[in-house]
């Protein structure tokens, strides 16, 4: 079922695949010529009697059919890699575009470092498969067809012994084939283990060293590295078992013929050219499926490992956006959230028949206790997720109408723990504008309250920072994050305000930034700060997944316990 999924994908590059056939069958020719002209020859000089005067014109063509024949396993090998390339490309391509479109989905369930392991180990044992086991695979189904027709044709009875011991390779592959595939399962798990914790230690070494727990952990790492050693030499073992036995299968049926058409010749029963030809082509025709045993284990382990990696590829993605319309804005659109419900797990609603209109330019800020349902309100209108139940209206069209680059060209997001990729500052901040230039960069970290701190730094913009932002403090982060918004210069802000972890001088900072940013733009803020809700047109506050209270600070003190409740609150924390 894998081998026809993964034969399938082959099947995109034709074009290779008849060269790799093409190759096989004029290999097949050349084998078969060469072997003719060495039996000629020796014939000729020892029992023919002929001279060198008649047989040199044999000698080039020999080599010719040698250079040939050795020019065509290189030019098959070629063919293989570059299959396997284009192949291999094409499935990571299509694994990363899927993992991108299922986002959380895939991310969930699987650990990162398993996922890892699938995206590097797992297509790259698939070159093995396009590059070394299919094209011989081809082969083993040519050449030694060839040889046959040729001997069964030239001498019926060592044709028939060819023909019964031939098959007898393949059946013997195909016998361990299922037990082998079991043997590389075992294997793939205890390697997706193994890097999934060595993911988590690196990970989570910090936390590990601080509880004194780190120990534990190398010692489940070294317990995952055995578990993989003892997979990996059952798989050796079994590897080097069958190919031994399939080199004495192919030695005996070889020993055979020899054996069978020595007697003949012995007895005077056959000519000397045609049994020493015959002799020759014998070990020929093993010679591809003994091939194609050795690379059998390679094929098989591949099978084993991309398993996981098709129920990915099919996995059913819930896309939430259809890309039916196309839209552009002048100004902010009008965002309308009609009955919306939400549950991540059936049964449990985390957001319950949520009726809202955001006008454009509006400034929301949306509040609630830990769990309310905020963080899941705004994945919603960011379009991340799908609602279970509902719509959300933007100038009346449906959200999942649109086409998601439009919306996202349209919305700039700031949340909690912004991701900062391996590359200088600049570069992160240009990751709010395809092409922005050195002088917008700089504008937009000026707004974010980031060039300071920027400009301090001994080589600037072009700083390098570290994955996920190391050598930045958390302020410094989310004003590099919140420069990408100011870049980006979206109609519609989403924003997660920071909760905890910034002094004094950068909340200031924040303010400011946060002051400027609310100019011209429709916001919705996740508010932890009492400013944020000062300044909101709207407070929608949020318990338990319900709407609990809609207005303006003021009107909400007023009117609202729950309200008053927070707001004491964020007061003792401020
Ligand atoms: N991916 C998920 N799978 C299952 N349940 C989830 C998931 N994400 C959130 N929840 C649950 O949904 C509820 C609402 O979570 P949400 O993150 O929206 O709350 P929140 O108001 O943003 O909380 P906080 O202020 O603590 O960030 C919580 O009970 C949470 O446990």
């Amino acid at each position: 079922m894998i081998e026809k999924r993964l034969n399938q994908e082959a099947l995109k590059y034709k074009g290779y695949l008849v060269k790799i056939a093409l190759t096989s069958f004029i290999s097949g020719g050349a084998i078969i010529a060469q072997a003719y002209l060495i039996a000629y020859i020796i014939n000729g000089a020892f029992l023919a009697k002929k001279g060198l005067g008649e047989l040199w014109p044999f000698f080039p063509a020999l080599f010719l059919i040698v250079t040939l024949r050795f020019s065509l396993g290189y030019f098959g090998e070629k063919v293989g890699a570059n299959l396997a390339s284009k192949v291999t490309g094409e499935i990571r391509n299509v694994l990363l575009e899927k993992i991108a479109a299922l986002g959380t989905k895939v991310l969930l369930p699987e650990k990162t470092g398993e996922l890892l392991t699938l995206i590097l180990e797992g297509v790259e044992s698939l070159e093995v498969y396009y590059a070394r086991y299919l094209p011989q695979l081809i082969s083993a189904g040519i050449i030694p067809l060839m040889i046959l027709v040729v001997v069964l044709a030239l001498d019926l009875i060592s044709g028939i012994i060819m023909l019964l011991t031939a098959p007898l390779i393949p059946v013997f592959m195909m016998l361990i084939g299922s037990f082998a595939e079991k043997l590389a399962q075992k294997q793939w798990s205890s390697l997706s283990r193994l890097s999934g914790k060595f993911f988590e230690l690196l990970q989570g070494i910090a936390d590990l060293k601080a509880f004194g727990r780190s120990k534990e952990q190398v010692n489940e790492l070294k317990k995952s590295g055995l578990m993989f050693r003892d997979a990996t030499m059952e798989v050796l073992r079994v590897a080097f078992l069958s190919a031994l036995a399939l080199e004495v299968l192919a030695t005996i049926s070889t020993a055979m013929v020899a054996v069978e058409v020595g007697l003949r010749l012995l007895y005077g029963k056959m000519e000397f050219l045609q049994a020493f030809f015959v002799l020759l082509l014998a070990p020929e025709l093993y010679l591809p499926l003994r091939n194609l045993g050795s690379s059998f284990h390679a094929g098989r382990t591949a099978i084993a490992f991309s398993q996981k990696l098709w129920t990915i590829i099919e996995e059913k993605e819930s896309r939430v956006f259809l890309n039916k319309r196309s839209i552009t804005w002048d100004s902010p659109p009008e965002i309308i959230l009609k009955q919306v419900s939400h549950s991540y797990i059936p049964g449990k609603e985390v957001l319950k028949n949520i009726n809202l209109t955001i006008k454009p330019l509006e400034k929301v800020a949306i509040v609630g206790p830990s769990g309310a349902g905020k963080s899941t309100l705004v994945k919603l209108l960011l379009g991340l997720m799908r609602p279970a139940e509902g719509e959300i209206l933007i100038n009346g069209v449906p959200l999942w109408e649109l086409k998601e680059k439009d919306w996202y060209d349209q919305v700039g997001y700031l949340h909690q723990t912004p991701f900062i990729f391996p590359g200088s500052i600049a570069e992160n901040i240009a990751l709010g504008k395809k092409g922005a230039k050195g002088e917008e960069i700089k504008r937009a970290a000026s707004l974010a309250g980031a060039h300071q701190f920027i400009a301090e730094l001994p080589q600037g913009y072009d700083t390098k920072v570290g994955e996920g932002g190391r050598g930045l403090s958390g302020g410094e982060r989310q004003r590099i994050a919140l420069a990408r918004v100011f870049l980006k210069d979206a109609k519609i802000v989403i924003l997660d305000e920071p909760t905890a972890g910034l002094d004094a001088h950068t909340e200031k900072l924040l303010e400011k930034a946060f002051d400027e940013l609310f100019q011209n733009r429709t916001v919705i803020i996740i508010a932890h700060r009492l400013s944020s809700l000062y300044r909101a047109d709207k407070i929608i506050l949020i318990d338990r997944g319900e709407i609990r209270g809609m207005g303006r600070h003021e009107q909400l003190l007023a009117e609202n316990e729950l309200y008053r409740q927070l707001i004491t609150a964020y007061r003792g924390e401020v």
